[in-house]
């Protein structure tokens, strides 16, 4: 086992060796996905003025015991002019606050007549309902730091803060090879034989990776021999990250070294104390980076999870390139763990994380079925269930 290098120093490797690409000014409508390579500071306030949190009534400043109503400020249309001692406006939820008010009351505790406001029993007008100037963010402060992916949610800041029609500066995204490996696959095109089996691995890898990549090249099924490899290789030689699943263990048929051998790369690593995924392969042609992924299914999906991914995400420019972990509590128990470390499937429920008792790395229906991975740290002893286990959450089935 002492050849094997240790999952954590294999995963910080790969990164070492991986660099962002270069920068794009991409308009931010187009930017989803994109990871931020400069921090964004805030072009305008949010909000810009006081606004009113509620439906209701601006009070003038001061303890008038009623109001006079002399007009209405809308969201978008403000009141024009200030409020003079017992004046009040009818405001709506996110109208601006007129000068000289305050405070809001909301329309559930006024009482109308006419212009006439006052306050209902129990009634109380209160500052808690407006929204002061820059509560949320300032003009110039950092709302999204370098690094950070732009999901959904961080575009709607970014253009609330200002960048709706600008550019923002993203990393370049990487395109992406994948070439399945094996003389027993089939791309489904004619029937089976009991010899074969259908070529899973590339479309479950592709998906994975797309949305990192700038595209997806699918290449293969490729048999088991050089020429046959050589070509793959060829095949993708354009692409920023190339990876292969299968032929990249022992056997007779294992051909991936010596064909990356013969095509330019330089292995950078091979077998990791992990399980599954031990027959994992790092190796780069100048700035090309080849990932090897073991074959059986489990273990390419637990390899392109902890490598490929981050190795894109890193390439793309993030921050943090590495999936997150969770600290929750085992539904069942767990046997003292073996010697490498060790990803396995598990279940999300009301009463835990609850492992699959599936461990074969071939066994794909109980991989669709996981929601999350638990870690197992070589030599761990036996847990109980109630104790804390480290997960990765499987969130989109592996790719976020
Ligand atoms: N003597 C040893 N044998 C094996 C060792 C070892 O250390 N000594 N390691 C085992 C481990 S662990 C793994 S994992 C496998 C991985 O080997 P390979 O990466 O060379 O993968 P293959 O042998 O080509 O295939 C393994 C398995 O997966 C199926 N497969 C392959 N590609 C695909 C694909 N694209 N889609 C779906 N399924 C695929 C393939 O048919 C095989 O059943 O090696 C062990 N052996
Ligand atoms: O590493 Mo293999 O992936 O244990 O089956």
């Amino acid at each position: 086992m002492s050849e094997l290098l240790d999952f954590d120093i294999a995963q910080q490797r790969l990164l070492d060796l991986a660099h962002p690409l270069p920068n794009e000014l991409l308009p931010t409508s187009d930017c989803l996905g994109r990871y931020l390579r400069a921090p964004l500071a805030a072009r305008r306030a949010q909000p810009a003025a006081d606004l009113s949190a509620m439906d209701g009534y601006a009070l003038a400043a001061g303890d008038a015991g009623t109001w006079r109503i002399v007009g209405e400020s809308a969201a978008g249309r403000p009141y024009q002019g200030a409020l003079e001692p017992g004046e009040a406006v009818r405001i709506s939820t996110g109208a601006l606050m007129p000068g000289g008010a305050l405070r809001v009351l909301v329309q559930e505790e006024a009482i109308v007549e006419g212009n006439r406001l006052a306050l209902a029993p129990g009634g109380e007008a209160s500052e808690r309902h407006v929204r002061r100037r820059g509560f949320d963010f300032a003009a110039n402060d950092v709302v999204l730091g370098k690094g950070v992916r732009l999901g959904p949610t961080q575009l709607a800041l970014a253009i609330a803060a200002g960048f709706g029609a600008g550019r923002l500066t993203v990393g370049r995204l990487p395109s992406v090879a994948i070439i399945d490996s094996g003389s027993e696959l089939s791309d489904g095109a004619a029937p089976l034989t009991d010899a074969q089996v259908p070529a899973s691995n590339g479309a479950m890898l592709a998906a994975m990776a797309a949305p990192l990549a700038s595209k997806v090249n699918r290449i293969g099924p490729v048999p088991d021999n050089m020429a046959a490899l050589a070509d793959a290789l060829d095949a993708a030689s354009g692409a920023d990250v190339i990876v292969t699943s299968g032929g990249a263990s022992v056997g007779d048929h294992d051909l991936l070294r010596p064909a990356l051998a013969e095509w330019g790369a330089t292995i950078e690593f091979w077998k990791i104390a992990m399980r599954p995924g031990k027959p994992l392969l790092l190796a780069r042609r100048k700035e090309q980076i080849v990932i090897g992924l073991p074959g059986n299914p489990v273990s390419s999906f637990v390899t392109a999870f902890h490598f490929m991914l981050p190795l894109l995400r890193r390439l793309s420019g993030a921050a943090d390139p590495l999936p997150h972990t969770m600290r929750l509590p085992l539904a069942s128990d767990l046997p003292e763990a073996g010697p490498r470390t060790e990803f396995m499937r598990a279940t999300l429920g009301a009463d835990g994380v609850r492992p699959i008792l599936q461990r074969d790395s071939s066994a794909l229906r109980s991989l669709a079925l996981a929601d999350g991975l638990i870690r197992r740290d070589a030599h761990a002893p036996a847990a109980t269930a109630g104790e804390l286990a480290t997960v990765y959450w499987l969130q989109n089935g592996g790719t976020a």
